[in-house]
């Protein structure tokens, strides 16, 4: 049958009015299946596989990750489409790697001429996160003595929130410092931008009453949770996945656009 012989609407590049037979990803691609929505544990096996088997370093897939959620917030937000005088950008960072794609995108967005601060409450002091943390004190970057808890202090000072709290690997009820973090970016105004999974979310089953992001970041592959994503503006991002790994587990991943990062999902 072949991909243009499909009919109806592609679900993966150009939304409702774009056709497989007129997409220029499908046209010339044998991708004919939607892209995979991950479960947690495909997720987790699939970064397991990615380090051990294809013997990449948790720093060199953090950088592309990390490039990959700046590029994304400086396409939903560009400099000149900012409300506030500076532009400010709070980046809030949780204890595993998603706080680590976290640093990495505030050095990024630091480069794309964002001024972010950084929450960052508990760190880890492996020599990854160390050398993260000391790379965006040298680039002026602050660390925040901790979260602000007025909602309307965050609305106030920050164009908008990058939230790289939790991952994948969050499980069960959000302990603190997170719970009263998460509580006041639930009463906050300003977008969140979240990396990877809107952070406090069921990773599969997502959450009605958590935050409510308008900008996520899937990284490798979209997590079930993203099923439920309401936002404006949905990204995949961290392009670093070896056609055999993508092939094993089905991915269905779209093609990114020329030497994009990102890739802007329906
Ligand atoms: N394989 C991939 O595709 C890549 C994944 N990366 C990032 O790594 C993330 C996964 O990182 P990790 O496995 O370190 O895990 P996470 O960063 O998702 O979270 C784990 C941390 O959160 C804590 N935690 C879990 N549940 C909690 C709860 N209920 N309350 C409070 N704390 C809780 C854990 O103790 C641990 O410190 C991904 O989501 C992605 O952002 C990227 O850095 C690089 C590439
Ligand atoms: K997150």
């Amino acid at each position: 049958s072949g991909v243009l012989s499909q009919r109806g609407a592609c679900p993966v590049a150009g939304g409702p009015n774009l056709f497989y037979k007129d997409c220029p990803g499908h046209r010339l691609s044998t991708m004919a299946q939607p892209i995979k929505y991950l479960g947690q544990e495909e997720a987790q096996r699939i970064d397991e596989e990615l380090f051990t088997e294809y013997r990449f370093s948790v720093d060199q897939l953090m950088e592309l990750a990390g490039l990959s959620c700046a590029t994304a917030v400086a396409k939903a937000y560009p400099l000149d489409s900012l409300v506030k005088a500076t532009p400010s950008v709070l980046v809030v960072c949780g204890p595993g790697n998603n706080g680590g794609d976290g640093l990495v995108c505030a050095r990024h967005l630091k480069l794309f001429g964002y001024e972010p601060s950084i929450v960052y409450p508990k760190r880890s002091n492996k020599p990854l996160f160390q050398n993260l943390m000391t790379q965006c004190e040298k680039m002026d970057i602050p660390f925040l003595a901790e979260m602000p808890s007025e909602a309307e202090v965050v609305d106030e000072a920050y164009n908008l929130v990058v939230d790289a709290i939790f991952g994948f690997s969050f499980k069960g009820a959000v302990r603190e410092p997170f719970g009263a973090i998460l509580a006041t970016l639930i009463k906050a105004t300003v977008p969140i931008a979240s990396v990877d999974i809107p952070s406090g979310w069921d990773v599969e089953n997502g959450s009605s009453d958590g935050i409510q992001p308008d900008l996520l970041i899937s990284l490798t592959a979209p997590k079930k949770a993203a099923l439920h994503f309401r936002g404006r503006y949905h990204y995949l991002g961290g392009r670093f996945v070896p056609p055999a790994l993508e092939k094993k587990y089905q991915l269905n991943l779209p093609p990114y656009p020329g030497t994009e990062c990102v890739y802007q999902l329906p």
